[in-house]
């Protein structure tokens, strides 16, 4: 997908809201299990559900390959039914790949060609040519780590190079290479304190910002900081949404928690125009 059309979608949807399709068996609505494909109705039901409040969704590949092949099937099921009955969504493999240049190039191919993903994060830590062949996909973005929102960020990621935090040369390095402009880059909402430093790094980016609800986050902050002109900014929310009831009415209640958040979107939205 075009950066232009998730923009508009942005703004027709007054939403910049990602929901994170993280399924656990052991959490989902127990009536579901007896289903041939727990994962797939799972999913099925919560975009239905969010679909009119959200512009991304994002599987966590982690959460389809702990159920072997059958994770997996639903995996394809899921990115299939959201390439063919709304297009206009963007779709995020959360894999955070990433290895030499020609092992790169297959899972670029895994995940843009066969499974039909807009996007991918990607690690950085084994530099350029690990993250070029995700790069060459016209109108494909590859996600790449730059401060994540979980405490061992500080391990690495905020540890000096040079006289620079890691995370700084992360996006400063990469906008040099080639196809850069498929660059996106995973801050976590619980750094926005950071964000005015990566903006002045990467203003016109589109972050996506995974840790508000369960890891604590805060969305107004988030908004305030790191909203660029295109707003920039796909916020992401998984368990808070997912979780929100494991009764039958499991998709109302995904429904109202995604509601709560666009409608905090729609009202930060407003102050831009
Ligand atoms: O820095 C990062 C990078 C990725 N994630 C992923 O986002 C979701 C967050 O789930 P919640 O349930 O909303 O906390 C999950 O898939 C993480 O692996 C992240 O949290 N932080």
């Amino acid at each position: 997908m075009k950066i232009s059309k998730l923009v508009s979608e942005i703004h027709r949807k007054k939403s910049f809201l990602c929901v994170g399709l993280d399924v656990d068996l052991a959490k989902i609505p127990k009536h579901l299990l007896n289903e041939e494909d727990p994962i797939f109705e799972f999913n099925k039901a919560i975009i239905d559900a969010t679909q009119n409040l959200a512009v991304a969704y994002k599987p966590n590949t982690a959460f389809y390959e702990a159920y072997g092949i059958k994770g997996w099937q639903a995996l394809e099921k899921t990115i299939k039914y959201l390439n063919s009955n709304f297009p206009e969504i963007y779709t995020i493999a959360d894999a955070k790949r990433g290895d030499i240049g020609n092992t790169s190039r297959m899972y670029a191919k895994a995940f843009f060609e066969d499974l039909g993903f807009d996007s991918v994060t990607v690690a950085p830590y084994m530099g350029k040519d690990s993250v070029e062949p995700f790069l060459s996909f016209p109108d494909k973005h590859t996600i790449l780590l730059a401060l994540t929102s979980n405490e061992g960020a500080f391990d690495f990621q905020t540890k000096l190079t040079d006289g620079t935090e890691f995370y700084k040369k992360v996006l400063a390095t990469s906008r040099q290479w080639e196809n850069s402009q498929n660059l996106m880059y995973v801050v976590g909402a619980t750094k926005a304190e950071y964000l005015t430093e990566i903006r002045a790094i990467v203003p016109d980016s589109f972050l996506l910002v995974p840790g508000v609800g369960a890891q604590g986050g805060n969305l107004e902050d988030v908004c305030k900081y790191g909203m660029n002109k295109d707003v920039g900014l796909l916020i992401n929310s998984s368990r808070g949404i997912l979780y929100a009831s494991n009764e039958r009415d499991f998709d109302k209640a995904a429904a109202i928690e995604a509601k709560k958040l666009q409608l905090q979107m729609e009202k930060i939205l407003s102050t831009l125009t």
